[in-house]
């Protein structure tokens, strides 16, 4: 049986958006390092977002396949992702929250207003729009108030932020529920606490890494102290 990644249109869409970031991303890259290097590595969250203003930083076609499979085999009805950017990965978790038939919705956070005009209408345009809402502003302020229990997170805005966002939507966490961590070869240092803190001893998570993509870390949140979160 297809699913709704396979409908010609949600193909056409990710067709599209892959082939842009393949042939844009690079270039943008390169200039966006070099720009770093010479006025210091570390410009605050909003200028790195201007920076990469037009980069699509996607996940992987693997990982977006992964995330479809994942949020599909646990019939997802909430899923929060931080860090929407063109909205690629939305694709994918949107169409696994078709597929699982449950009236579901994706909740996105972009911090950057043009990226979430165009994600709006790259969901538009895979049929899927409906089933997504795509939050404007800083992620720590736009998701603070998600109501629970939320099934699925995608972490996969600037690095040192998963840990303050995923305490955040702790609380309202689904026991069961899956979190998928992005990228740990792109910013190890800045991801340490995090893994430390999923895979830490007593820290309420089963978690482990997986070798796709830039490497991802999945989580599944067992609940802690008989807290169990937001089910
Ligand atoms: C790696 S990209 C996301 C790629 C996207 N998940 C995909 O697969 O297409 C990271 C995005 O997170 C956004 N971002 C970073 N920090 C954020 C924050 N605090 N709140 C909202 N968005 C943020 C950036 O503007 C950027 O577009």
């Amino acid at each position: 049986m297809s699913t709704t990644l396979d409908s010609p249109r949600v193909q056409r869409t990710l067709d599209r958006l892959f082939q842009d970031a393949d042939s844009g991303d690079p270039g943008i890259i390169a200039r966006v390092r070099g720009d770093l290097e010479r006025r210091g590595p570390s410009p605050d969250p909003e200028r790195l977002a201007h920076l990469l203003a037009d980069a699509y930083l996607p996940v992987s076609r693997e990982v977006g396949r992964l995330l479809h499979l994942l949020a599909f085999a646990t019939r997802a009805r909430t899923v929060v992702e931080f860090g929407t950017s063109f909205g690629i990965s939305t694709v994918f978790l949107a169409a696994a929250v078709r597929d699982a038939g449950g009236g579901g919705r994706v909740i996105g956070s972009e911090m950057h207003p043009e990226k979430v005009r165009r994600a709006r209408h790259n969901l538009e345009e895979s049929g899927l729009g409906e089933l997504v809402e795509i939050r404007e502003g800083d992620a720590l302020v736009t998701l603070r108030d998600v109501e629970g229990p939320i099934d699925l997170v995608l972490l996969d805005g600037w690095k040192n932020l998963y840990l303050p966002v995923l305490q955040m939507l702790e609380p309202r966490l689904r026991r069961g529920a899956l979190i998928v961590a992005d990228d740990l070869d792109i910013a190890p240092d800045d991801l340490r606490p995090y893994l430390e803190y999923v895979r830490g001893a007593g820290s309420g998570y089963g978690s482990v890494e997986i070798p796709l993509g830039d490497r991802l870390e999945v989580s599944c949140w067992h609940g802690r102290d008989g807290r169990e979160g937001g089910a």
